[in-house]
């Protein structure tokens, strides 16, 4: 076996609010291969984007617990190879294009740039280089946009040389928080081929954040659940659609348009992130919850699955944090208090 390509053992990030101390994330493990999606999913605030923030440190936070990337941990380097880490090895992309380009210079010069300053190249190669990436991304014309400024690119043709640009350092993990939520539904679909296309040819790993589960079944291999700054549950797209164990992952799927009944938001607020509740941090709003759900710490996660090896379901990843995947409780007492929703996954048709 080989080493993950990135590995997040105990993820902590507190900020110090003037209201109090945050935890926007509070013990986060994940695993990502080369050529692998893993989707960060979950409401509004539970900590998805400090998450990847987090991973090369662009959070102005205190941080904890072990990054580990390309033999090291990231979290113990110097800022001066940490800036190397993020021009090249991990590309972010984020979900307002126009905040990743700068307004005065042209595409091409920007892009040019950055390939200048990741790859060995530069002058007229790195300004073929720059224009083949933009060909890539599927600008069309590419040679001829070159010298266009950003304004001159529709959202979603600016969303494409903001993942040309994240290409130019040619990275082995993307970090995609939201990239397409800004952009409309068709153009929406044409970035998620795109970035697909680009990670089958690539063999990057794809760390992809988004709120939408319609989206994450679209484009995961794996998904982690999150809700306030804690994982939920973990797996394999298809365990986490077909069988989902957290009463939150049920209840977000509830939430999906198109499936089940209508639009049903989680009854109940998020929680407030400077006082979390004791237990389980959903147990204020799941429906299932009983008196052990109230107090001591977030259940830890346990196999979903512990009468399969890996051998039927394929998923030995698949794991939960709820009281009733312990010892004490029967969790199919579970399915009668949360109906279940089925949605339809891509390796459903295979
Ligand atoms: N710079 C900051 N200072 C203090 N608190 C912060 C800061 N950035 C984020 N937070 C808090 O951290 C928590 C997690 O925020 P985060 O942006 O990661 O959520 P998210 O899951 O990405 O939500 P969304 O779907 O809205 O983007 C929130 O409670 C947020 O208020
Ligand atoms: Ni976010």
């Amino acid at each position: 076996m080989t080493d993950p390509l990135l590995s997040v053992r105990d993820l902590r990030v507190r900020f110090e609010g003037e209201s109090g101390e945050v935890r926007a994330v509070d013990g986060v493990s994940f695993d990502l291969d080369a050529g692998e999606t893993l989707c960060l999913v979950g409401e509004s605030g539970s900590g998805k984007t400090v998450t990847c923030e987090a991973l090369t440190r662009l959070v102005p936070a205190d941080l904890d617990g072990e990054i580990r990337f390309g033999g090291r941990n990231l979290l113990d380097c110097s800022e001066t190879e940490l800036r190397e880490v993020r021009g090249s090895s991990v590309a972010h992309i984020f979900q307002n294009p126009q905040g990743a380009l700068d307004p005065v210079y042209s595409v091409g010069d920007q892009l040019r740039e950055g390939v200048e300053r990741n790859r060995d190249v530069t002058g007229e190669e790195a300004r073929e280089v720059a224009i083949d990436l933009l060909d890539r991304v599927g600008i069309p014309e590419a040679a001829a946009r070159y010298d266009d400024y950003p304004h001159e690119f529709s959202g979603g043709m600016k969303q494409r040389v903001v993942i040309a640009l994240a290409l130019s350092g040619d990275p082995d993990l993307l970090v995609a928080d939201e990239p397409t939520t800004a952009l409309d539904v068709t153009i929406q679909a044409q970035i998620l081929d795109l970035l697909r296309d680009l990670q089958a040819e690539r063999d990057v790993g794809v760390l992809f954040v988004t709120h939408d589960l319609g989206v994450a079944a679209q484009v995961a291999d794996r998904i982690v659940v999150m809700y306030a700054g804690k994982v939920m549950e973990r797996g394999g797209v298809s365990a986490i659609f077909d069988s989902p164990g957290h009463p939150y992952t049920r209840a977000l799927m509830r939430c999906l348009p198109g499936v089940g009944s209508a639009l049903d938001p989680i009854p109940g607020d998020p929680i407030d992130p400077t006082d979390p509740p004791e237990g389980c941090r959903f147990h204020p709003r799941c429906t299932a919850a009983v008196r052990a759900c109230e107090s001591g710490d977030q259940p830890p996660l346990r196999d979903a699955d512990p009468s399969d090896d890996a051998g039927d379901s394929g998923d030995a990843d698949h794991c939960v944090s709820c009281v009733f995947y312990g010892p004490d409780y029967d969790r199919a007492d579970l399915a009668s208090s949360v109906p279940l929703a089925g949605v339809q996954t891509e390796g459903d048709d295979d």
